[in-house]
């Protein structure tokens, strides 16, 4: 079984070197523009192997995209990384192109892959994809939740000093500043969070978790690399090894949370066919206003999508 993810930066070699070690694959290529870049990530990478005992071979290519083909599963991370004082929908204007080429690509060579979509800004870049692939949403869909529930996660295992292992959490919406942490569905090791952290601390907790990226991106001057590689090689381990996951994954909706044709961050089972449920959850009024604010945050870069006509 192949696994290809393009863009061979900080995300996608991250994401790489980590489905390599968990042995998700026989095969996974890497595959940038920057002419030697992803040949020598994966070089670096394969000569881990000896060190950390995997079989999974990496190799890296530039912009040759036979070599991706018959590939199960692509990861596309390709696209410009935000810096201090940008958003992530500052992107769209340069990532929105790229998607599309990219996946088109990725298509033509691997007509039955699932697409996982990390760019930014990522609900939109996965309407993109989307659209370019001309696939079922089911098999195109992204990586957010699953980040933005692990910063959720951490902030809480450390206001609490408890392992991380034991925090469950969801998590909702656009990969913005609007999306929605539910700590109704937080639960340490099934004690609901809210019986366990006062509601000005867990308030704090969810609003670092909201621009959880943008600390990232002051302390560093480019966006984060480790969790997001990681959370997107575990939605991959999900779907090869048939999993059944509930994650939260940006998906399009069909009526679900009583919204059609957006793509946004929801409950689903992820498997072998890839989005094989999206769950709905009962929201109270608060919740469902604020899922609907995020939502309409979506929109609006999408209609930057829609008149920038490229799709
Ligand atoms: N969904 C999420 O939760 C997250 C999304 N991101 C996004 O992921 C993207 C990548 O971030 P980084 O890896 O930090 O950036 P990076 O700059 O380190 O890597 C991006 C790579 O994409 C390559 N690239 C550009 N155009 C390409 C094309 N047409 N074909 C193939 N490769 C191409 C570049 O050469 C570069 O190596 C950004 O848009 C970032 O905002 C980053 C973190 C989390
Ligand atoms: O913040 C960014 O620009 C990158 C990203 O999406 C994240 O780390 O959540």
């Amino acid at each position: 079984m192949k696994i290809t993810v393009v863009g061979a930066g900080n995300v996608g070699a991250t994401c790489a070197n980590c489905i390599a070690q968990k042995e998700l694959a026989n095969e996974v290529v890497l595959l940038d523009i920057k002419e030697g870049v992803a040949e020598g990530k994966a070089l670096d990478m394969w000569q881990t192997a000896p060190i950390n005992y995997y079989n999974t071979k990496v190799t890296g290519v530039t912009n040759d995209y036979e070599a991706t083909a018959g590939s199960e599963v692509v990861v596309i991370t390709s696209g410009l990384p935000r810096k201090p004082g940008m958003s992530r929908d500052d992107l769209i204007s340069i990532n929105a192109g790229i998607v599309k080429s990219v996946t088109e690509n990725v298509v033509k060579h691997s007509p039955d892959a699932i697409i996982i979509i990390v760019s930014n800004p990522l609900d939109v870049m996965c309407y993109a994809a989307y659209l370019a692939a001309k696939k079922p949403s089911t098999k195109v869909f992204g990586m957010a939740g699953v980040l933005d529930t692990a910063r959720y996660r951490a902030f809480i295992a450390d206001e609490l000093q408890v392992s991380p292992k034991d925090i469950q959490a969801l998590l909702m919406g656009g990969h913005g500043d609007t999306m929605v942490p539910l700590p109704r569905y937080t639960t340490v090791a099934g004690i609901p969070v809210t019986e366990l952290i006062d509601a000005d601390k867990l308030e704090a907790i969810i609003e670092r978790t909201k621009k959880g990226g943008g600390e990232l991106v002051n302390l560093m001057g480019t966006s984060a690399w480790y969790a997001p590689g990681a959370a997107a090689a575990q939605m991959v381990e999900a779907i090869v090894r048939d999993q059944k996951r509930i994650f939260p994954v940006c998906t399009l909706l069909n009526g679900e949370y009583g919204m059609e044709g957006i793509y946004l961050g929801v409950p689903v089972k992820l498997g072998k066919a890839g989005i094989e449920e999206v769950i709905e959850v009962k929201l109270n009024d608060a919740e469902m206003e604020l899922l609907k604010g995020s939502a309409a945050a979506v929109k609006s870069v999408m209609d930057v999508l829609d008149g920038m006509n490229i799709i």
